[in-house]
């Protein structure tokens, strides 16, 4: 499953640096009117690495991805992908990633056959490979049964598994996923997880948002976790968790438990 993907390629990407980190992240900073949404957040993503970012909801995760993919600009600080700048020198940046925008619209009136064709060719790809790794990812992301179906008809699920293979066609070096598992089924999720997996083992680096600590903690080796707009913890999965898992860890740093005692009026005996 894992080989159906091409690993990421140097071919097309002089701008690439080697041992430089796949994202640097460098005090990048968003208020939406008073609300601050992301306070100044530096994260490194080691070349090579899974790298898990995690946060309750309305943390920053999407605001501080949108900013460091080139699709929200930031007020404060800078992103660097394999060392090239994303807002200075946005193209360059743009071909070394493959990005999995949270809520973003797709062309939804295209199939979803010809939405993973078309992010191929305006990736500049040849039509054959393009053709060959549709049909690759379609089978790997268990479409290929509705290749013609357009996308406007699609589950949320299956709209997430296209929007994931439209961010892959290209082998980029890095890829940016805000919520892959959002919806997925398991069967699907567990393919996800194997094509990522042999993508890293392969050399390419991935940074992904995930609210399912246990997921996290099982595929990735790296983890953020970020709350109103601050990391409150970066490292490895093993600095970060300590002794406990890191669901513990999460909560005990992110806090906010409730108790329901408010709600005895859902209690129906
Ligand atoms: N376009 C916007 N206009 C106004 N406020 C926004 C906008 N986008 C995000 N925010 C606010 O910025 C904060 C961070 O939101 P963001 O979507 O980055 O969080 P998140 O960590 O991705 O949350 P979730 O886990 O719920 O998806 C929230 O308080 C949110 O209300």
């Amino acid at each position: 499953m894992s080989s159906l993907v091409p690993p990421p390629s140097d071919q097309d990407n002089p701008h690439a640096r080697p041992g430089t980190p796949a994202l640097s992240i460098r005090g990048l900073a968003k208020r939406f009117g008073d609300k601050v949404a992301v306070n100044g957040v530096n994260l490194e993503v080691p070349s090579g690495s899974f790298f898990g970012l995690v946060g309750p909801n309305g943390a920053g995760k999407t605001t501080t991805l949108s900013m460091a993919t080139g699709l929200l600009r930031p007020e404060h600080g800078q992103a660097l992908v394999h060392g090239v700048d994303v807002w200075q020198n946005p193209l360059e940046a743009k071909k070394l990633m493959g990005i999995l925008p949270d809520g973003v619209r797709l062309f939804d009136r295209l199939s979803g056959e010809q939405l993973v064709t078309y992010a191929g060719l305006l990736r500049g790809m040849d039509r054959a490979t393009v053709a060959e790794r549709t049909g690759d990812l379609l089978r790997a992301l268990d479409l290929t049964n509705d290749a013609g179906t357009l996308v406007v008809d699609y589950s949320a699920g299956m709209t997430k598994k296209i929007a994931l293979a439209s961010a892959l066609i290209h082998a980029p070096k890095l890829l940016v996923l805000d919520e892959p598992f959002e919806s997925v089924d398991p069967v699907s999720a567990a393919n996800i997880r194997d094509i990522l997996t042999g993508y890293v083992r392969s050399g390419g680096s991935v940074i992904v948002s995930s609210h399912v600590m246990d997921l996290v903690q099982r595929m990735c080796d790296h983890v953020a976790v970020i709350a109103a707009g601050t990391v409150l913890a970066a490292g490895t999965i093993d600095e970060v968790r300590g002794e406990g898992t890191l669901e513990d860890r999460f909560v005990e740093l992110v806090g906010g438990r409730n108790t329901t005692e408010g709600l005895s009026w859902l209690r129906t005996s």
